[in-house]
C-alpha cells in the first residue's frame, strides 16, 4: 500500500493525520499546546512545542495504522501563517515565534510606510504592510532585542521550521511565503527590492519552493523516533489556508471556503493575481502551481468563543466530562434553542484587533445590548454571531470585488458546528457545504505530497477524484432579513468606537 501523510500546525493544536492514496483516513493524532500572551496584543507559541507535538504526533499514526516504513511515500506539512522562528547558527531557537495574532508592531508597519509608500508594497508584494505578517515583526525583533537579531542566522515560518526538523533543509513555499511580506507574489520569488529596503540580508531566508515541489527526505534520527523512512519525501507543503483550500477542493475560479480555526477565514481561488486596493483582503500565492488566492481574515474566531469557554464556561466543562462528550457539542446545543439576534445582543469579535475589513492593531471585543434577561446561553450564541458578521464582512468585500460565489465550503474546528454553519448561511445568503474529509488543511497537505511523489498529476485531478461534498445547509429565508439589519448595526458599532479604541490603547 502507499500511504501520505500531512500535518498541520494549527495555533490550538498539531493535527497529523494518514491517509490512503484514495483520501481516506487511516489513523490520526494531535497533541495541544499552549498560547502565550505577555501583554494586552502580543502573542507568543514555542516552537519546540509544535516540534513535540509534531514528533509525537506522526509517531503516533504510523504506529496506529501499521503501515511500513515503505509504505509512507510522502508527508506535507501545513500550518498557522506568518509566525516568525529565529534559529542561531547551531538551529536553536532563539526567542519564543511571535505568531499571526500578535499585534505589536504598530511602529515597524509605521516604520515600513516611511521606507516604501503603500502603493509600491501593494505592488511587490500584494498586501500593504500589516502588524501580524512578518516582515514588520522581524524589525520589531531588530528594534527592541538587538542582541537576538545579531544572532539570528535563520529566518523560518511555523511549518518550515518543522520542515528543518523532519529534513534538515531551510527552505519555504509560495503560498506561506506570500504572508511574510518579502516577496514578489505576482511572480512568486524573493523581492529584492524589499529585501534590500528594509535592510534584510537574503541568505537568512530559505529556498521557495512551489507546494508539491519535493524540499527533502526525512533525517536518519527522526526516522528512527516515528517509524518512517529516509526516503520519505517531505513536499513545500502549504499554508494552512491555502492547504484548506486543496483539502475542501477550492482549486478552481468560482470556488470558495469559510474556515473557522483559532482564526476565521473566507478565501477565494484565482487564477489572477486579484489584488483588493484598499488592503482590506489579503492576495497570496495559492498551492495550485501558477495560481492566486484572496482571503479575509477575522483574527479572534475559534479563539472568541473558546475564550469565553475557558473563562466563563466551568460549568459546561464539567458538564462535559460527566457525559464525555466535547464541550462544544454541548454549547452547540443549548444556542440552538436561542433565536437569531440573540434577543438584541451583539458581540464584536475584536479580542486580538482586527484585520479585515478595519485593519486596526488597537480595537478590543465588546457585548453591545446586555440586558438582564441574557443568559450564557445568549452571550455564547452571539459571540458565535459576532464572529460571522465578522466573516460576512470578509464575504462582502470578495463580492465588491466582483468574487460571487453559488456555494461556501466549511471547515476548521467551527465549521464543524452545524448551527454555525447555518449563521454563515443565513448571513451570506447561500449555502454552505462540508467535505466527506474533516481535516481540510491535513488533507491538503498531504495532496500537495501525492503530487509531488507521482501518486496523482496535479493537484486539480487529485481534488476531483478524492474530495466529496458532506453536507449542505441552506440559508434560512425568514432569518435573512433579521441578520442583514443585525449585521448593518455591528458594522455601525466599530466606527462608533473607533477613536474609544484609540484612547483605550493610549492608556
Ligand atoms: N464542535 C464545535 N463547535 C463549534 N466550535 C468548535 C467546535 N469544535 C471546535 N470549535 C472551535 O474551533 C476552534 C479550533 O479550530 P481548529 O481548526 O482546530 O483551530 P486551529 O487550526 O487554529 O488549531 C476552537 O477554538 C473552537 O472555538
Ligand atoms: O493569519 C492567518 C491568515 O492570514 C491565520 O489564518 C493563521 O494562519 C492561523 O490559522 P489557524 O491556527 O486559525 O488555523
Amino acid at each position: 500500500m502507499e500511504y501520505l501523510i500531512g500535518i498541520d500546525v494549527g495555533t490550538s493544536a498539531t493535527k497529523t493525520v494518514l491517509f490512503d492514496k484514495k483520501g481516506n483516513i487511516i489513523a490520526s493524532a494531535s497533541r495541544e499546546y499552549p498560547l502565550y500572551q505577555p501583554h494586552n496584543g502580543w502573542a507568543e507559541q514555542k516552537p519546540e512545542d509544535w516540534r513535540d507535538a509534531v514528533i509525537a504526533t506522526v509517531e503516533e499514526v504510523v504506529k496506529k495504522s501499521g503501515a511500513g516504513k515503505d509504505e509512507v511515500k510522502g508527508i506535507g506539512i501545513s500550518g498557522q501563517m506568518h509566525g516568525l522562528v529565529m534559529l542561531d547558527e547551531a538551529g536553536n531557537v532563539i526567542r519564543p515565534s511571535i505568531i499571526w495574532c500578535d499585534q505589536r508592531t504598530g511602529e515597524e508597519v509605521e516604520e515600513m510606510l516611511e521606507i516604501m509608500p503603500r502603493e509600491r508594497w501593494i505592488e511587490i508584494t500584494a498586501n500593504p504592510p500589516l502588524t501580524g505578517w512578518t516582515a514588520a515583526k522581524i524589525l520589531w525583533v531588530r528594534n527592541h532585542e538587538p542582541e537576538n537579531y545579531e544572532r539570528c542566522r535563520h529566518i523560518l515560518l511555523p511549518k518550515d521550521y518543522i520542515r528543518y526538523i523532519l529534513t534538515g533543509v531551510f527552505a519555504t513555499e509560495v503560498s506561506d511565503a506570500s504572508g511574510m511580506q518579502l516577496l514578489d507574489v505576482p511572480n512568486r520569488c524573493w523581492s529584492d527590492e524589499v529585501l534590500e529596503k528594509l535592510n534584510i540580508d537574503k541568505s537568512l531566508l530559505g529556498k521557495v519552493y512551489e507546494s508539491c515541489e519535493v524540499t527533502g527526505t526525512i533525517l536518519p534520527d527522526i526516522a528512527e523516533k516515528t517509524g518512517l523512512s529516509t526516503e520519505t519525501k517531505v513536499v513545500g507543503g502549504a499554508g494552512d489556508n491555502a492547504a484548506a483550500a486543496v483539502g475542501t477542493g477550492v482549486v478552481k475560479d468560482g470556488t470558495a471556503f469559510t474556515t473557522i480555526g483559532t482564526s476565521g477565514v473566507v478565501f477565494a481561488h484565482s487564477s489572477q493575481v486579484t489584488i483588493d486596493p484598499k488592503g482590506r483582503v489579503h492576495t497570496c500565492c495559492a498551492a495550485v502551481p501558477g495560481t492566486w488566492h484572496v482571503m479575509g481574515v477575522t483574527q479572534a474566531a475559534g479563539l472568541s468563543l473558546k475564550w469565553f469557554k475557558d473563562n466563563f464556561c466551568q460549568d459546561y466543562v464539567e458538564e462535559a466530562v460527566r457525559q464525555d462528550v466535547d464541550v462544544y457539542d454541548l454549547i452547540n446545543r443549548d444556542i440552538a434553542n436561542i433565536p437569531a439576534g440573540s434577543d438584541k445582543l451583539i458581540y464584536l469579535p475584536y479580542l486580538m484587533g482586527e484585520r479585515t475589513p478595519h485593519l486596526d492593531p488597537d480595537c478590543r471585543g465588546v457585548f453591545f445590548g446586555l440586558s438582564a434577561i441574557h443568559t450564557k446561553a445568549h452571550m455564547l450564541r452571539a459571540v458565535m454571531e459576532g464572529v460571522s458578521y465578522s466573516l460576512s464582512d470578509c464575504n462582502d468585500i470578495l463580492k465588491e470585488m466582483g468574487i460571487d460565489v453559488d456555494c461556501m465550503m466549511a471547515c476548521g474546528g467551527g465549521g464543524k458546528s452545524p448551527v454555525w454553519r447555518q449563521m454563515l448561511a443565513d448571513l451570506y445568503d447561500c449555502s454552505v457545504n462540508t467535505v466527506r474529509q474533516t481535516e481540510g488543511p491535513a488533507l491538503g497537505v498531504a495532496i500537495l505530497a501525492g503530487v509531488g511523489c507521482g501518486i496523482y498529476e496535479s493537484v486539480e485531478e487529485a481534488c476531483d477524484e478524492l474530495i466529496s461534498e458532506a453536507q449542505s445547509t441552506g440559508a434560512d429565508s425568514s432569518v435573512v432579513g433579521k441578520y442583514k439589519a443585525y449585521h448593518e448595526l455591528y458594522k455601525a458599532l466599530y466606527g462608533n468606537l473607533k477613536n474609544s479604541y484609540k484612547k483605550l490603547a493610549a492608556l
